[in-house]
């Protein structure tokens, strides 16, 4: 069977997106892992079906490239810009995926505006801070970034006991003048660095919040810039968050199901 399929990137994390709407695409685990390889298959940090919904006007079911299953910021965003190009909306919308309703705005210039669901303040109880902002992430906030090695300071934290069993993402951030950020994420599900992660670099942005940080946020990444809002309440809980950056058509083709 032949597969059809669209290839997306968002500030460099890029996804396999396919049109699901008629529901007869069933992909196991070795088929998506497979799918997302970058030897054998198309290539990708994750695999995204769009599917049909009831309460919303379409379901985004992202599978990281190992194929297990969470909420993907940045997935979330290429995904509204290739519902576009399948006419399910214009500008906003509204969408199902892994932690549930997501509204999002495509705007003329391509940028992606995705609301995130509202989550706790970040816990501090640790020396690595962790927020769940749809996935579960540490924090760590370091110097010299360029030269900090992600992936095994990344790889000793995403298995450490203390995040069993579902294990967490990782972020080094670093942080910078004019309430910038610079993020760089170990990525759960694909095991290892990617070059930006949405969910990331949302909770270094409320994770800077402790630190006097206010919102806007702006954060850069080895992919690109993305900007973060939200409102902090008093018990530090947080409302109205906001992800917002670029999401691009790359090429399209059919690949041969393996
Ligand atoms: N790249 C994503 C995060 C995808 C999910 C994550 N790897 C996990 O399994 O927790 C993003 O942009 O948020």
């Amino acid at each position: 069977m032949n597969l059809k399929f669209t290839k997306y990137q968002a500030t460099g994390n890029d996804f396999i997106l396919i049109d699901n709407r008629d529901g007869k695409i069933i992909l196991s685990q070795q088929q998506i892992v497979q799918l997302c390889d970058r030897k054998f298959g198309i290539g990708a940090d994750g695999l995204i079906l769009i599917e049909p919904s009831d309460v919303a006007p379409f379901n985004v079911n992202y599978y990281n490239s190992d194929g297990s299953q969470s909420l993907c910021g940045n997935g979330s965003r290429a995904a509204v810009s290739f519902a576009a190009s399948l006419t399910l909306l214009k500008d906003k919308t509204s969408f199902i995926a892994y932690d549930g309703l997501h509204d999002a705005e495509l705007m003329p210039s391509g940028i992606v505006r995705l609301r995130m669901n509202d989550t706790n303040a970040v816990d501090a109880s640790r020396e690595d801070l962790f927020a769940n902002t749809g996935s579960p992430h540490v924090i760590r906030f370091v110097n010299n970034i360029q030269d900090y090695p992600v992936f095994e300071e990344g790889k000793k934290v995403r298995y450490n006991d203390a995040y069993k069993p579902g294990g967490t993402n990782v972020n080094f951030v670093e942080l910078q003048d004019n309430n910038a950020l610079f993020v760089r994420t170990y990525e759960r599900g694909v095991e290892n660095e990617t070059l930006s992660c949405g969910t990331g670099v949302t909770a270094a942005a409320l994770a800077a919040s402790t630190k006097g940080y206010t919102s806007p946020i702006q954060i850069k990444t080895l992919g690109g810039e993305l900007s973060v809002t939200f409102k902090k309440g008093v018990n530090g809980e947080f409302t109205d968050i906001y992800l917002i950056g670029p999401a691009q058509k790359v090429f399209e083709g059919e690949i041969v199901l393996p």
